[in-house]
């Protein structure tokens, strides 16, 4: 039995919550950031806005305080949108005690720090074991209880069995892995790759430019996954190709969304707008994409493409003309 704290209840944070609660074996705590939307969870047991038509338990425990939520608790899940990680960090990191587990499941790097989750929780918490959980999984199919695999890194191997026979259940397949980076960039990454998948659709311009998109995303992301020291075989995997092929195709991917609307010529701020307060994370990664894509001497074509696009407003078919022009190359 372990206690675990989600700290997030937007889909993710909630179906995480759904999903374990269905394992069994475990006390659970959800934190939601908004007192009013903490207070209807609690009231109804469901999360109209970010999950609608699934019902939390009604043993798992709700609140808005985040001492509250952590408090005895031996794993701590982060399900925030990536750029609201360190806020929460720095509250709890006071209250943390160094064998609570701290696990990330958000899919970000930090805009202005190009920092990776885990790397923001050893910050506020060098001592706790961390991890990471990536892989291909929509929030409404695990909500469901759809077969779903995901990958569980951390660089320790008794934390990461352990986390593994946490989270695991007949719905849901936990891997493992002790490739934190590769895992989270892997994860954050195919965001960028998503919108770009989005602006082919919305362009219209056909099954064989999706295919070439994604396979030369794949490309990037793990060309820029490697030099930050993650493994190839790791970007082969759940949360690389896994995790990528899922948001570049599927219909329920948010990223891939913005990039749809972007490229049937809708402006950025409008469909953000349209979100209706709902992540798309590759929006704010690209941009640290890039930095670190500089910083490593790295070459991802699509990723600045899709930046100019997002953030000085360049029209997405000259974008998809400027990659088409490229000089050709060895594959
Ligand atoms: N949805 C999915 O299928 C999957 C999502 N993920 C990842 O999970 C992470 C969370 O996304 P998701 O659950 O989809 O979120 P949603 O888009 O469903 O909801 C957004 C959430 O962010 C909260 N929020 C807004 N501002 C803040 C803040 N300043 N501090 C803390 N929380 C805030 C909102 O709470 P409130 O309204 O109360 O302000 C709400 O709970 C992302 O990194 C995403 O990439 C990973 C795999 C699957
Ligand atoms: O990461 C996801 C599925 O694995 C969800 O993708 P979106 O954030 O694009 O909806």
């Amino acid at each position: 039995m372990s206690r675990i704290a989600i700290l997030g209840a937007g889909s993710w944070g909630t179906a995480l919550t759904l999903s374990l609660a269905r394992r069994g074996g475990h006390e659970l705590t959800l934190w939601a950031h908004s007192p009013a939307h903490a207070e209807e969870l609690a009231e109804t047991g469901e999360n109209k806005r970010y999950l609608p038509g699934f019902i939390v338990p009604a043993d798992v425990r709700i609140t808005s305080k985040l001492q509250d939520a952590i408090h005895g608790t031996s794993v701590v899940l982060c399900v925030t949108p990536s750029q609201a990680l360190r806020s929460v960090m720095e509250q709890i990191a006071p209250s943390l005690t160094k064998d609570q587990v701290l696990l990330s499941a958000s899919k970000g790097i930090e805009e202005k720090t190009f920092l990776r989750m885990s790397q923001i929780m050893a910050n506020y918490a060098p001592e706790n074991p961390h991890g990471t959980l990536g892989g291909p999984s929509f929030a409404q199919e695990v909500a469901s209880a759809m077969p779903t695999a995901i990958t569980i890194a951390a660089d320790d191997e008794q934390i990461g069995k352990r986390l593994q026979d946490d989270f695991s259940s007949s719905s849901l397949r936990v891997y493992r892995n002790e490739d934190v980076a590769g895992t989270e960039l892997g994860g954050a990454l195919k965001n960028v790759i998503a919108l770009a998948a989005g602006v082919v659709t919305g362009l219209e311009l056909g099954n064989n430019a999706a295919a070439a998109l994604i396979t030369r995303g794949m490309v990037e992301v793990t060309r820029l996954a490697i030099a930050c020291g993650g493994r190839r075989e790791t970007l082969s995997g759940l949360s690389g190709i896994g995790d990528l092929v899922l948001t570049c195709t599927g219909g329920l991917s948010r990223n891939r969304t913005v990039g749809v609307e972007l490229g049937k010529g809708r402006k950025l701020p409008e469909i953000l707008e349209s979100l209706n307060g709902k992540v798309a994370e590759g929006v704010r990664s690209t941009t640290a994409a890039l930095g670190l894509a500089a910083r490593y001497g790295v070459e991802m074509p699509i990723t600045e493409q899709m930046a100019l696009i997002l953030h000085q407003d360049k029209s997405p078919r000259d974008a998809i003309r400027e990659l088409m022009s490229r000089p050709g190359r060895l594959e």
